[in-house]
């Protein structure tokens, strides 16, 4: 597989906003969340935000290892599981968060773990919209988000380089 062809880059200032605007969707549940279950790493950055908007200080990780290079999809590896406390009623009044869906093989297999967890992530791609409960942009499938913390400044070619 390689990469997809259209591209997304998101600056810090965009994803705070956008992780804002998931948790101000969140508290419009009306649900009261006794935890966060965050999946790393990605999901380590809006569940500090979130977090901090909800006021939830229980903060859990769940560390899932797939995309071994880059941009192709390896076998799963549960790294570290949950504390068996917040896994008790199927995790129920627990928030899952995650940075993104892409096919929704993450959500899945953490939702395995916790299926009455409500399922949080602030971008998704079509295949991965089923498995979360929500979430705040879509882009298509042939999309790659780029996260600010795996950017750095660089050159761009002008649009029309050559011309003039
Ligand atoms: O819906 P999926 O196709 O499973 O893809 C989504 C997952 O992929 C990315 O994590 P990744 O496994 O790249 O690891 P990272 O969070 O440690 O960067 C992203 O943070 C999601 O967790
Ligand atoms: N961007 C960054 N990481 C990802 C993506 C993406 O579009 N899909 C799966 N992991
Ligand atoms: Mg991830």
């Amino acid at each position: 597989m390689s990469l997809p062809d259209k591209a997304f880059p998101v600056s810090w200032d965009q994803f705070h906003r956008d992780a804002r605007a998931l948790a101000w969707r969140l508290a419009g549940l009306n649900q009261t969340f006794k935890a966060i279950v965050c999946i790393t790493r990605g999901g380590l950055v809006p569940a500090a935000i979130i977090s901090r908007e909800l006021n939830i200080r229980l903060i859990e990780t769940v560390c899932v290892a797939s995309y071994h290079d880059y941009v192709n999809q390896g076998d799963m590896v549960l790294l570290k599981g949950i504390a068996p406390e917040l896994m008790e009623n199927g995790g129920e009044s627990v928030l899952v968060v995650d940075d993104l869906t892409d096919t929704g093989k993450t959500a899945a297999q953490v939702r395995t773990m916790l299926p009455k967890a409500h399922f949080a992530c602030v971008y998704a791609k079509p295949k991965g919209v089923p498995t979360v409960d929500t979430f705040i942009t879509e882009v298509s499938q042939d999309t790659w988000i780029y996260f600010p913390w795996d950017m750095g400044f660089t050159y761009q070619e002008p649009i029309a380089k050559g011309a003039g």
